[in-house]
C-alpha cells in the first residue's frame, strides 16, 4: 500500500511533464502552424505547400542546390534566379507575398517598400526580432550578442555599444584604418615581387578586415586575434551543418559528432576571449593606455559598462555576455566589410573607366597621402561606387524578423496585412535591389552614377544593404569609413584588371561570396 502511495507521488510529476513537453510540441509544431496559416490564407497569402515538419526546407535546398551546381556563363550581375530561385519561383506563382515554411516557422516574403519601412520601424521594433531557429543556429558564434537579441536586453545592449560607433570616435580610427591598408598594400607588392601579378584578393581583404576591427575594437591585431577569427568561421561552418535538422523536435539535445566538436572549438574560443577580456581589464586597471591608443575601443566601453552594472539587476553585462558581445563584433565586423572590398575590387577591375576615375578622384583629393579623416566626404566617385557595389553584392542577402505580437502591417482595407504572432517575416533584400521596377531596365548592370549626389532618388527607401530603423546596422559608420580608406589606398597602389582565372560563382553561405575567391593582375603604382 505504501509503495503505491509513492509510487504515485513520483509517477504524477512525471506524468505532468510528460504532458506538457507533448502539449509544448504538439502546439509549436501543429496547433500554431495550423492558426497562422488559417490567418494568412483568409488575406489571400498563399505559398508551396508544406510537408509535416520540414516545411519546405527541401525545396528550397533542391532549388538552390540545382541553381548554384556550376558557375555563371558570363560575367552577369543578374544573379537573384541563382541565389533566391525560391523566391523567384514562388513569388510568381503566388504573388510578391508569399509564404513558405522552414521546418515549423512561417516566413512570409515582403518587399512592398511601405511595409518594409514600417516593420523596420520603431513602431514594431520591440514586438519583432530574431526567431528561435535563428538564435538556435547562431549559438555558437553570437550567443546572446547584439544580433540575436530581443526586446528590452536588445535595446540596453544597443545602447551600450552605439557610442563606439559614433562619427567622433571614427575620425580617431582613420589613422588605424589607412595604416592597416598601407600594410595590406605593402604585402601584396611583396606577393607580387615574389610570385607574380595574379593575386586573389578576397584573402587578403578578409585579413585585412580582421586586422582592422582587432586593433581598433580589441586592442590586439590579426596575427593574435586570428586563431580567433578562424574558430569563428570554423563554427560557423559546423553550426550550418549541424543546424540542418533543427526542425527535428528536440534535436537539439541529441548528442552528435558536429555538436561534440562544436562544444570544444567554442572551449577554446572562449578562453581565448577570457584572456583577451582579461589583459585588457589588467591594461585598464594599471592606467595605461590601450595599445590601440584609438581612444577606447568597443572592448574598453564593453569592460566599463561591466564594472558600472556588476550589482544592476538582470540588463548587467556578466561575464558570458561580454565573451558574447567579442564573439559577435569579431564576427560581423569582419566578413561583410571584407565581401564588400572584395566585390568592389571585382567591379572595378571589370570596368575599367571607373576605376580610372576613382583613381583620379583619389589622388585630387589626397594627393598622393594616405587618406584622412577630412578626405573621406570628398570622395563621392568612390562612395557611389561603394553604393553600387552594396546594391548589386549585398553580404547580406536577407532581412529576417520575427513577429512576437500580433501586428498589422499596410494602411486601409485591401492595403494591410495581418501578422500573426509566430510569424517571420522576411525581406529579400537583394531581390528589392535588383528590381527592374524600381532601378530600371539596367538594374543588373554596374551604374555608380545612379547614387550621383543631386540626381533623382525614385529607389530611396529600397537602398537597405545596413536594414534600416533603430534595428540597422550599428557598424554601418564604421564600415563606410573603412570601405573608404581601404579602397582609397588600393586605388593608389595598384592598377587592377581581373584574371582570367576569376570563375563568377556568387553564392550565399550565410554571407553572399565569391565561390572561388577573387583573382585580380595587380600591376603595383608609386608605392605611398
Ligand atoms: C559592409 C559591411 C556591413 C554590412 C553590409 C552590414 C549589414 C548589416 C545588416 C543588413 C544588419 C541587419 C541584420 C538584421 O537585422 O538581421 C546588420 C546588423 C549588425 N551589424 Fe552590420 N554590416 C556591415 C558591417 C558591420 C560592422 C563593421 C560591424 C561592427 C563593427 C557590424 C555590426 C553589426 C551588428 C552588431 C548588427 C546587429 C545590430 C542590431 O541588431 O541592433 N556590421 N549589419
Amino acid at each position: 500500500m505504501a509503495l503505491g502511495v509513492v509510487g504515485l507521488v513520483l509517477a504524477l510529476p512525471l506524468l505532468f511533464l510528460l504532458t506538457r513537453a507533448a502539449w509544448i510540441t504538439v502546439s509549436c509544431y501543429y496547433l500554431t502552424p495550423a492558426r497562422i496559416r488559417t490567418i494568412l490564407a483568409g488575406q489571400g497569402v498563399h505559398g508551396p505547400p508544406p510537408r509535416l515538419l520540414v516545411g519546405n526546407l527541401r525545396d528550397v535546398s533542391a532549388l538552390v542546390a540545382e541553381a548554384t551546381a556550376g558557375d555563371m556563363s558570363s560575367l552577369s550581375h543578374d544573379i537573384v534566379g541563382r541565389l533566391l530561385p525560391h523566391y523567384v519561383l514562388w513569388s510568381k506563382m503566388y504573388g510578391r507575398l508569399f509564404v513558405y515554411w522552414y521546418g515549423s516557422e512561417p516566413r512570409v516574403c515582403v518587399t512592398d517598400a511601405g511595409m518594409v519601412r514600417e516593420l523596420l520601424s520603431s513602431r514594431h521594433a520591440h514586438v519583432t526580432g530574431k526567431s528561435w531557429l535563428q538564435r538556435q543556429g547562431a549559438k555558437h558564434f553570437i550567443g546572446r550578442g547584439l544580433i540575436m537579441a530581443n526586446g528590452a536586453t536588445w535595446s540596453h545592449q544597443r545602447h551600450v555599444v552605439a557610442p563606439a560607433f559614433m562619427a567622433d570616435r571614427l575620425r580617431g580610427r582613420v589613422g588605424h584604418m589607412a595604416e592597416c591598408a598601407r600594410q595590406t598594400a605593402r604585402a601584396l607588392r611583396e606577393a607580387v615581387a615574389r610570385a607574380g601579378n595574379e593575386v586573389e584578393v578576397g584573402a587578403h581583404m578578409a585579413r585585412l578586415a580582421g586586422d582592422i576591427i582587432a586593433r581598433t575594437e580589441f586592442d590586439t591585431s590579426y596575427d593574435t586575434g586570428k586563431r580567433i577569427f578562424d574558430l569563428i568561421e570554423e563554427l560557423q561552418r559546423l553550426t550550418a551543418r549541424s543546424s540542418r535538422h533543427l526542425w527535428v523536435p528536440g534535436s537539439q539535445y541529441l548528442p552528435s559528432k558536429y555538436r561534440r566538436e562544436i562544444k570544444r572549438l567554442n572551449g577554446e574560443l572562449e578562453q581565448l576571449l577570457k584572456e583577451s577580456i582579461e589583459r585588457s581589464r589588467e591594461i585598464a586597471d594599471e592606467g595605461r593606455t590601450p595599445s590601440s591608443a584609438c581612444g577606447m575601443g568597443l572592448l574598453g566601453m564593453l569592460l566599463a559598462e561591466m564594472e558600472k552594472n556588476k550589482n544592476d539587476g538582470e540588463l548587467g553585462y556578466d561575464a558570458q555576455m561580454m565573451i558574447d558581445e567579442c564573439k559577435t563584433f569579431f564576427f560581423a565586423g569582419h566578413e561583410t566589410s571584407a565581401l564588400l572590398l572584395t566585390w568592389a575590387i571585382m567591379l572595378l577591375a571589370t570596368n575599367p573607366s571607373w576605376q580610372d576615375k576613382a583613381r583620379a578622384e583619389v589622388a585630387g583629393v589626397c594627393g598622393g597621402a594616405p587618406p584622412t579623416a577630412d578626405h573621406l566626404p570628398k570622395l563621392t566617385v568612390l562612395q557611389m561606387v561603394i553604393n553600387e557595389t552594396l546594391r548589386l553584392y549585398p553580404p547580406a542577402t536577407l532581412l529576417p524578423r520575427m513577429a512576437f505580437e500580433d501586428i498589422t502591417l499596410g494602411s486601409g482595407p485591401g492595403d494591410e496585412l495581418r501578422v500573426p504572432k509566430g510569424a517571420s517575416l522576411w525581406i529579400p533584400l537583394l531581390a528589392i535591389h535588383h528590381d527592374e521596377a524600381v532601378w530600371g531596365a539596367d538594374a543588373h548592370e554596374f551604374r555608380p552614377d545612379r547614387f550621383a549626389p543631386g540626381r533623382p532618388r525614385p529607389w530611396a527607401g529600397r537602398f537597405l544593404p545596413f536594414a534600416s530603423g533603430p534595428r540597422n546596422c550599428v557598424g554601418q559608420a564604421y564600415a563606410m569609413v573603412e570601405a573608404k580608406v581601404v579602397l582609397a589606398v588600393m586605388l593608389a597602389s595598384f592598377r587592377f584588371g581581373i584574371s582570367d582565372e576569376y570563375r563568377h560563382a556568387p553564392v550565399n553561405v550565410l554571407t553572399l561570396r565569391p565561390r572561388h575567391g577573387v583573382p585580380v593582375r595587380l600591376l603595383p603604382l608609386t608605392p605611398q
